[in-house]
């Protein structure tokens, strides 16, 4: 296993110190999540898992656990998620992993959000990984020429078959390739006004607590 991996799993097994019998756990989705589950089997107490992705549920039916939709819940205790940049704010960009809708609908639905990330995803500032927008395919052009022309260097997510990535609730992934974000909450209150995009991977004021995987784990708390 890489460096980038055993912190992340480091990360993912301290995690599970938070889950306590009888939760209800939000579930998200990401080789890090994938640590997670593996580690939540391990601990074998019973707790009502959310998914948040058809690949989360899938490896959490195959490790045995109860697995379940958003509405079949009437509350979330804690959701545990990864992430692809944290900053010193516990901002985010999420969506790496194409799965940002379900993820955003499960953790504005948790009490709690834990993010668990390796060490090498904590930044000062946000934006140097592609920040993805889920869009409808419909006009899914038209929005990706406007995007270029506001300098945002979008791009479809393609699959391995050259095919534009289709998400798990039938949406494109425009994934915007910026320099830096001078202003996250500016650039989310724009994205989420245009027509066409279903969400963004700007997770802002969401995480309670970021995990972080390194030679140490180190715990950080918002300060709220
Ligand atoms: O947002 C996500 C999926 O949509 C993931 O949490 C994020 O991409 C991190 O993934 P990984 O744990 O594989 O590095």
């Amino acid at each position: 296993m890489n460096a980038q991996d055993l912190n992340k799993k480091k990360a993912a097994e301290f995690a599970t110190k938070y889950i306590e019998a009888g939760m209800t756990v939000g579930l998200g989705t990401g080789s890090t999540v994938a640590f997670f589950l593996d580690a939540l089997a391990e601990k074998n107490i019973e707790f009502t898992g959310v998914t948040t992705s058809n690949r989360t549920a899938a490896r959490g039916a195959e490790l045995g656990l109860k697995i379940v939709d958003v509405d079949e819940v009437d509350h979330i205790d804690v959701t545990v998620d990864g992430a692809d940049q944290v900053d010193t704010y516990l901002n985010g960009i999420k969506g790496g992993g194409a799965a940002l809708l379900m993820e955003k609908i499960v953790a504005k639905n948790s009490n709690k959000n834990i993010w668990i990330v390796d060490e090498s995803k904590v930044k000062p500032t946000l934006g140097t990984f592609p920040l993805p927008v889920e869009v409808v395919p419909y006009g899914s052009g038209q929005l990706e020429r406007k995007l270029a022309a506001k300098g945002l260097n979008p791009t479809f997510r393609m699959t391995d078959a050259g095919e534009k990535l289709v998400t798990d609730g039938g949406h494109y992934i425009l994934d915007l390739h910026l320099n830096g974000i001078d202003s996250p909450e500016l650039l989310s209150q724009f994205l989420s006004n245009e027509i066409g995009v279903v969400e963004h991977g700007l997770f802002l004021n969401t995480a309670d607590t970021v995990i972080v995987g390194g030679d140490e784990i180190q715990v950080l708390d918002r300060q709220h």
